[in-house]
């Protein structure tokens, strides 16, 4: 018999699979009886109105806001009974909508003291020169956009810039679920075409689930969207299916 979920795009074996999860504050279900699918090499997109509970699920994913009931399943392992720190361990990386780089380095040593060896600034610049963590910072670097930039200090990079070394010092740790909130929020146009082709490019392999409001940046990335409305589902699937939905309209897209 099959126990395969409705509604799964690779139904064999998401790498990140969300059933029944619910999380109250003081009784109010933030997020309500979840259920959510993502599968490897898919870029993920949940939209939905302010409130709707999207940087929650985020929050419980990673383990920031501790589910009320329901599981979050990583390749099998179960989220929800893990701390913060291993969730991370295991493979989830987490961008918040303000960059947290240190201005003060160069874009080079920024990425080098991500390199997962690296517990502090202090352990990570002195034990890390070695030539696989050097090859690897040159390598992200590029991904990125930033290896002109190697060494010149994060504080002078622009806005966008500093978001995409952001993404450049989760990448160093190779996760295998990346999660972004708002990731092209105050970038250009021109800023925003390059992230597009970076999340298609770094979702190979793995999984991104992104948050995002700009709708024509969401079309451009997004394999699946998943449209939440007061901690539920109201619709998913590709997003000419989500915007042509009548419900998604008139909570969301018709405001
Ligand atoms: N720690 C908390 N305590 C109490 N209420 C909370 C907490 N975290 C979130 N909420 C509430 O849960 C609801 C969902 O919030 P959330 O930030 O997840 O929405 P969102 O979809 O990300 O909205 P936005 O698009 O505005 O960022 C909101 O009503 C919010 O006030």
């Amino acid at each position: 018999m099959s126990t395969t979920p409705i509604g799964v795009t690779n139904p064999h074996r998401p790498v990140l699979a969300i059933e029944g999860l619910t999380v109250s504050f003081d009784g109010f279900k933030a997020v309500d009886n979840l259920n959510l699918y993502v599968g490897r090499n898919e870029v993920h997109v949940v939209i939905g109105p302010n409130g709707a509970g999207k940087t929650t699920v985020l929050d419980l994913i990673c383990g920031k806001t501790p589910s009320t009931s329901g599981s979050i399943r990583f390749n099998d392992r179960e989220l929800t009974k893990m701390r913060e720190f291993d969730i991370v361990r295991a493979g989830v990386g987490r961008k918040f909508q303000t960059p947290s780089i240190y201005e003060n380095l160069s874009v080079y040593e920024n990425l080098e003291m991500s390199f997962p060896r690296g517990r502090s600034v202090f352990g990570a610049l002195v034990f890390n020169r070695s030539p696989d963590v050097i090859a690897r910072v040159k390598e992200v670097a590029a991904e990125i956009f930033l290896d002109e930039q190697l060494h010149q200090q994060a504080d002078l990079l622009s806005h966008g810039q500093k978001q995409w070394l952001e993404i450049g010092m989760l990448l160093m740790q190779e996760p295998e679920l990346l999660m972004l909130d708002e990731p092209v929020a105050g970038m250009s146009v021109s800023e925003r075409t390059k992230t597009a082709e970076l999340l298609g490019r770094i979702s190979q392999g793995r999984s991104v689930l992104v948050i995002e409001h700009d709708m024509e940046f969401v079309k451009s990335i997004a394999h699946k969207v998943t449209v939440l409305h007061q901690g539920k589902v109201l619709a998913e699937g590709s997003m000419e299916s989500v915007q042509a939905n009548p419900k998604v309209i008139e909570v969301y897209l018709g405001h």
